[in-house]
């Protein structure tokens, strides 16, 4: 049995992931304290919607889906619920394996996970961590839930947060992107409909590309620059106005707003 706590816009995605993946519902239970939230998952999905209480009780992996400020609580209220054998899989940003550990007594298994909002389409992009009674079974085990709403690496927990600021946040930089994008179309004269389709495509286009193993970003960016043409236009100005600069400084900014909220 699954359980999953907190159903908000991740705890949906993967629940509709493991659904859609062969999981049954009766072998998947979700706890959300919202009654109405609570209620439209039990009907769109036919899954049980139980007390965390009863998710301890009976799952045998509980996947975490809470904001990172209503985990300790949580974490409170689960603690001594949990069996032995029960796997614990966070999903909260900022939120360390130590931490998880430290709020549940005795040796539980925990796994640290960072997926990002594709998933709700099964194209997400996951990392995760173990903890410090997390067998590598345990860790397969995470790993294939996971996989249900899209790619999954391992990666050493040190690394979590800077996953948190690329691929957790991610998505948000490239709709950061796009709706410049589109809104420079539409000053232009297009119609909305047609630059968002310009740019959705492209975007895609671009990671397709980029996707090939021997793909690399300069590469790809350098055939699209014709010498003396638009691009280059493009670029230059991109340089002037320290775009690389902001957005590194922005992936900074959110890795160390990921560390802060380990500490409440
Ligand atoms: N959104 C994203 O792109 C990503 C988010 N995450 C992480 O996923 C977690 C959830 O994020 P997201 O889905 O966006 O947030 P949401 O606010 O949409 O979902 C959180 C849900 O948890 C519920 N909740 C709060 N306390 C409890 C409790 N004690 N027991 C059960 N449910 C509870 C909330 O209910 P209520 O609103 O009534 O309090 C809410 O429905 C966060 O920790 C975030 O860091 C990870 C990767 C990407
Ligand atoms: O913004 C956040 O805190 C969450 C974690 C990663 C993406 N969204």
């Amino acid at each position: 049995m699954i359980a999953i706590i907190g159903g908000g816009k991740m705890g949906e995605a993967l629940l509709a992931g493991l659904l859609a993946t062969g999981h049954e519902p009766s072998g998947v239970l979700v706890t959300e304290p919202d009654p109405a939230r609570s209620e439209a998952l039990r009907q769109r999905y036919g899954v049980a919607a139980v007390s965390s209480a009863e998710s301890a009780d009976r799952a045998d992996a509980l996947i975490l889906a809470v904001k990172p400020q209503d985990m300790v609580d949580l974490l409170d209220q689960l603690d001594g619920a949990i069996g032995p054998d029960t796997l614990v899989i966070s999903i909260a940003a900022g939120i360390t394996t130590s931490l998880l550990e430290k709020h549940l007594s005795g040796e539980v298994a925990v796994v640290r996970a960072m997926p990002n909002t594709p998933a709700l389409v099964g194209r997400g992009m996951t990392a995760v961590a173990g903890g410090a009674h997390t067998s590598a079974d345990q860790l397969d085990h995470a790993e294939s839930l996971l996989r249900s709403v899209g790619e999954v690496v391992r990666v050493a927990e040190r690394h979590m947060d800077t996953v948190t600021a690329i691929s957790g946040s991610g998505p948000a930089y490239f709709y950061f992107i796009a709706e410049t994008m589109i809104e420079a179309g539409v000053a232009m004269g297009m119609t909305r409909e047609a630059a968002k389709k310009l740019v959705t495509q492209t975007i895609g286009g671009a990671a397709a590309m980029l996707d090939d193993p021997g793909a690399h970003p300069v590469v790809l960016r350098e055939a699209v620059t014709s010498p003396g043409g638009t691009t280059a236009a493009a670029v230059r100005e991109l340089e002037r106005h320290s775009v690389r600069t902001a957005f590194t400084d922005a992936i900074e900014a959110a890795r160390e707003r990921s560390r802060e909220l380990s500490e409440g």
